[in-house]
């Protein structure tokens, strides 16, 4: 397992001390010994000496299982609940015991006083929402850095604390190692922090005891239905971070109903920003692009400039970097964040000068073209695993295909549009269906195909979304192909084009994995990349093409 890293100089706390600083939590007798603690973790396999484990209730088992393991491992203490030290006593193991009703819930303010409240070091930025945390955190992390900021990044794809980069074991981390991630960045001199938010954290207290300076929304659409009961409840749990005890502002994006029900109830100032297509009253609105700039990607990817214009008539214009409108939108809330912060709006558009490059998120795959004239297709990697995420991205493509034809050296008319499109098992099952419908809603051509199906039937999770995308009544064929290479390997051969001009060549949208490294089937994770698997295909295909073309 992936140890998270930790601070090196950590004062040591005395139990007394964490029990006089946390409300709630209070100690078994005997239990205050001089022992004091430098660490906290709440994975036994995580354990260092002098560390305080916090032993969980879990949904799979009770922490206070792996009490002997911790021990061992050098703990010098356990966090835990009545049924914690009920089953510690009854293992007949010896050790200060700290008691809480709920311990997951102080966790959080556990690990801030033993890192020493690390979050008020730095300048927090906390952004939330379905889609768009990571790629905003990452313009965020790039535009501070272009105005002389050192900040520090958390989130799916990995954790940067100044040169160090650490792969995700998930989107926010457990409280106790995000402190100690905090503690981490300002003792290496970063003087600020982009971090997503997820709504799971939200639920488990994973934030607890993190203020933030600006807390950020970008949307809210189905997904995690299986970890929240319903939209409300996955809603609530997102606004949490929209209050005085979290954070001290917000900028929230007020495109969609759930951003317009944010900014009216949340009890801290927001910022508002919103498309001008939305046709809502926003504080930053965003302006159609102008004639060739902006909103639709070009060849190399880039979708122009953002246009800003405040209610008061201000206006601000920045580089967006990234393809598609998804990313103008992302592109504004990370510019009216650094607004919010105080940075002088020339400064905040020069700051998006430099691009910023978010792995696995429209990520383009250059193929080479073949000897025997086989013309690759324009291939984009992605990491949309939401219904919303499909439709945007493969309109921002189909915008992109639509700007192509008659330009120099391109078709009249652009080959097909394919969509490669998988869904994760043990996760909300509800949007299988509609992921499939909104591929089929804009691509030519749907190849269902398998992405970490974890601990579920592949063959059922294919089916859900092919399901979804036969009920479009507009729309091209639907292929279930078991296997992600081989589904890749169909759609370049569909999409790829002839020399000789007789079939154009078309653009294929590989969806669900992104950044990601490996393929989860049960509970092994064996290694895959969607990039790769791209690259092999075409290698594959080009031999396989020109030995039937010269058969
Ligand atoms: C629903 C959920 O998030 N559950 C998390 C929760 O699980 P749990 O409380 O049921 O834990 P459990 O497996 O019963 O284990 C109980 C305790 O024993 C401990 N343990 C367990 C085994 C061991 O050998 N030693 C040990 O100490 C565990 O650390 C835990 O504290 O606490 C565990 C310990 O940290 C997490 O691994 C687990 O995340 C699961 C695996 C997970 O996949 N979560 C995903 C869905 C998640 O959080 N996703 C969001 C992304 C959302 C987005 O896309 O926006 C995220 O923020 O990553
Ligand atoms: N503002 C947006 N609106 C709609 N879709 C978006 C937006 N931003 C990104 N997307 C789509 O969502 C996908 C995931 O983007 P990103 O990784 O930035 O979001 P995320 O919220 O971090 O997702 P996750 O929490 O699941 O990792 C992108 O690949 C893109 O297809
Ligand atoms: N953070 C998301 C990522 C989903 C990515 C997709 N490839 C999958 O495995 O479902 C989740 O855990 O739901």
């Amino acid at each position: 397992m992936n140890a998270s890293p930790r601070p090196h100089q950590v004062t040591a706390r005395t139990l007394s001390e964490l029990v006089s600083a946390v409300e709630g939590l209070t100690a078994l007798p005997d239990a205050l010994s001089p022992h004091a603690v430098t660490g906290v973790t709440l994975d036994s396999r995580a354990v260092r000496p002098g560390d305080l484990y916090a032993a969980l209730p879990g949904a799979n088992v009770h922490g206070a299982t792996f009490a002997a393991q911790a021990l061992d491992s050098g703990a010098v203490a356990i966090l835990t609940d009545r049924a914690g030290a009920d089953l510690i006593a009854v293992a007949g193991a010896s050790c200060p015991v700290l008691l809480a009703d709920d311990p997951r819930g102080l966790l959080g303010a556990v690990a801030a006083v033993i890192y020493d409240q690390p979050a008020t070091r730095l300048v927090m930025l906390g952004i939330t929402g379905t889609n768009g945390k990571t790629t905003t955190a990452y313009l965020l992390e790039s535009a501070l850095t272009q105005l002389g900021r050192t900040p520090g990044l958390i989130g799916t794809i990995e954790t940067r604390i100044g040169t160090e980069r650490v792969p995700s074991v998930r989107t926010t981390p457990e409280a106790s190692d995000l402190h100690g991630l905090l503690a981490l960045m300002a003792e290496r001199g970063c003087d600020c922090c982009c971090m997503e938010v997820s709504s799971h954290a939200l639920a488990l207290h994973r934030v607890d005891g993190v203020g933030y300076d600006v807390a950020i929304f970008t949307n809210l659409s189905q997904d995690h239905l299986d970890f929240h009961s319903d939209m409300a409840e996955y809603f609530a749990a997102k606004a949490a971070l929209f209050t005085p005890e979290r954070a001290r502002q917000a900028v929230v994006c007020i495109d969609d109903e759930w951003g317009r029900r944010l900014a009216a109830t949340a009890a801290i100032p927001v910022a508002t920003v919103a498309n001008a297509s939305a046709e809502v009253d926003a504080d930053w609105t965003i302006e159609p692009p102008l004639d060739g700039a902006g909103g639709e990607p070009d060849d190399s990817g880039s979708s122009g400039g953002l246009r800003l214009r405040h209610r008061d008539g201000a206006q601000l214009w920045a580089a967006v970097a990234l393809p598609g409108a998804h990313n103008v939108t992302n592109t504004a809330l990370a510019a009216v964040t650094l607004l919010q912060l105080g940075y002088p709006p020339e400064q905040v558009a020069a700051a998006f000068d430099v691009p910023a490059h978010v792995p696995g998120r429209m990520q383009r795959v250059q193929l080479e073209q073949s000897a025997d004239g086989l013309l690759p297709p324009q291939v984009f990697v992605d990491f949309a695993h939401t219904p919303e995420a499909v439709a945007a991205t493969l309109s921002a493509l189909r915008d992109q295909q639509r700007g192509r034809p008659g330009g120099p050296g391109r078709p009249a008319q652009p080959g097909p549009l394919v969509a490669v499109l998988g869904a994760g098992g043990d996760r909300d099952p509800g949007k299988r269906p509609h992921m499939g419908a909104a591929a089929a809603r804009v691509a030519d051509i749907v190849i269902v195909t398998d992405d970490n199906p974890r601990h579920e039937d592949p063959v059922a999770i294919r089916a859900a979304l092919a399901s979804g995308a036969r009920e479009v009544a507009e729309r091209g064929a639907v292929h279930d192909v078991p296997g992600r290479a081989e589904a890749i390997a169909l759609a370049l051969w569909l999409a790829s084009g002839a020399a000789d001009g007789s079939r154009a060549a078309g653009t294929v949208a590989v969806l669900g994995k992104g950044h990601e490294t490996g393929q989860t089937i049960g509970d092994v994770t064996a290694p895959y990349d969607d990039a790769s698997a791209t690259r092999r295909g075409w290698e594959q295909l080009v031999p396989a093409h020109a030995a039937q073309e010269h058969s």
